[in-house]
């Protein structure tokens, strides 16, 4: 077992440059398996689902050269084979279903084991992404632990859909679907998430006319060849909020590099609920201490102050628990409502171990009476990356030595997470145990 062990109650100080946002980068990497010509990433970061993904293009026969130090990327999926026995795609994260496509328009045929779920968040559906890969002519076929999905005469049809609900990897899936079938092709209910604007940004580098895009209706132009290219991965707004949010909690002083603070009104308006201001200047975000962490009083009586999660452009579910822990640390009660996934608030029992006081009300709603005084604790994380990061936030704040226990989900989508704390003055380190 891997364990964060830190020795919190030391305010943060100094500045971060954030990485890229895993979820940019994935569909990213998914995407570039359909063209033949070389590509060069900027920005890639060193996560465990990326080094997944380039394991097996290199089993695909592909060129990778991949430069941690740089971030740098090449790639080149020139000479690939694709055996439906042999290759595995990578398992523990959501990310691999978006291989499907581009292995459809290359090789006719992929397999999809069935543990691509992802960070236990509840159930996580793939029968949309099934629906998906039907419309534009694809047969499913069930197979010992997984699902193998063929293009009917080798090749995709372009097709609209109209999803149930906005999902991100959907959205994305069907996008790559689009793009490697001639025609035109139209998704109503797209997700508009900054990492799936990103993402319709690299198709439209290799070639891919995308109109709507950052909207709810997406129009693919697909089927054309698709060129190779450049592409620099933009900052992860998930990475940004954490650092600032880690700064709040601890009453420090951190700033962070953030070139869309466009994308922030909501979170900076997140923030304020805890009583915590946050300023964007010349590129930078910074968070500075402002009193005590304070919930909001709202001006209607009996109500709570809530922070409610749902798809872009409401406030982002996967920020959620990074709120709680500010909510168990501000003086006052708030409520968390996550509208996107059921019962993936189980983890906050954990939150007790340091003494604080929270209240589900239901698999979607939780309530925190915060502002107690709490102490140091060994906790134990799911396997849910921005879980991990909320019980060390509160750990961070309390003074004493706290160990959360299985906190290696952070390593899926934060590069240098130790090291960066380390800068900003966090007594802290991984520890490993049989
Ligand atoms: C790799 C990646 O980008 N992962 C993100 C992506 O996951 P992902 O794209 O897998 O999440 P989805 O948006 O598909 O699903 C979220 C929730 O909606 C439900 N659902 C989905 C489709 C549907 O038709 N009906 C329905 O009810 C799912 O069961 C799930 O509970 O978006 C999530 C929501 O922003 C984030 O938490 C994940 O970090
Ligand atoms: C839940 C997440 O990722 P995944 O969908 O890959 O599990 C996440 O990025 O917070």
């Amino acid at each position: 077992m891997t364990s964060l062990v830190v020795h919190g109650g030391t305010p943060l100080r100094g500045r971060i440059i954030p990485s890229a946002n895993k979820n940019a980068v994935l569909p990213v990497l998914c995407a570039t398996l359909l063209t033949c010509e070389p590509l060069r990433l900027l920005g890639v970061p060193d996560i465990t689902d990326v080094r997944k993904i380039l394991e097996i293009f290199r089993t695909l026969g592909s060129d990778v050269k991949m430069d941690h130090a740089t971030g740098t990327l090449e790639l080149h999926h020139h000479e690939t084979v694709f055996d439906c026995a042999r290759h595995r795609l990578p398992e523990e994260m959501r990310s691999s279903i978006m291989l499907v496509p581009p292995l459809l328009a290359r090789f006719g045929v992929a397999r999809l084991e069935d543990n691509v779920k992802g960070c236990t968040l509840g159930v996580r559906e793939i029968d949309p992404h099934v629906e998906v890969f039907r419309r534009f002519g694809s047969q499913i076929e069930r197979a010992e632990g997984s699902l193998v999905v063929r293009a009917a005469n080798g090749s995709l049809t372009p097709n609209n859909h109209w999803l149930d609900y906005a999902s991100v990897t959907t959205t994305e899936n069907f996008v790559l679907c689009a793009a490697a079938a001639k025609g035109s092709s139209t998704l109503t209910n797209a997700a508009s998430e900054p990492h799936v604007q990103e993402f319709c940004r690299f198709m439209a580098m290799m070639g891919v006319r995308i109109d709507g895009l950052g909207t709810s209706r997406l129009t693919v132009h697909g089927g054309g060849k698709l060129n190779g290219g450049e592409f620099r991965f933009d900052e992860d707004f998930h990475e940004i909020t954490t650092f600032l949010a880690l700064g709040a909690i601890t009453r420090g002083d951190v700033i962070v590099r953030n070139s869309a603070p466009e994308t922030f009104p909501l979170i900076d308006r997140t923030f304020e609920k805890f009583g915590v201001k946050i300023t964007h200047e010349d590129g930078w975000s910074r968070v500075i201490p402002n009193g005590p962490l304070k919930v909001q009083t709202p001006f209607t009586s009996n109500v709570l102050t809530k922070v409610e999660a749902a798809p872009w452009p409401y406030f982002p579910v996967d920020l959620l628990p990074i709120f709680i822990a500010l909510g168990v640390r501000a003086q006052g009660n708030a409520m968390f409502w996550n509208k996107v996934y059921d019962g993936a608030l189980g983890w906050t029992g954990e939150l007790s171990k340091f003494g604080a006081h929270v209240f589900s009300s239901d698999p979607h709603r939780l309530v925190t009476f915060g502002g107690n005084p709490l102490s140091p604790a060994v906790v134990e994380s799911p396997y849910i990356i921005r879980v991990a990061i909320a019980l060390f936030m509160v750990a961070a704040s309390i003074e004493g030595r706290s160990e959360i226990r299985n906190a290696t989900p952070i390593r899926r989508a934060h590069p240098n997470f130790v090291e960066n704390l380390r800068s900003l003055g966090v007594r802290v380190e991984w520890t490993s145990e049989e």
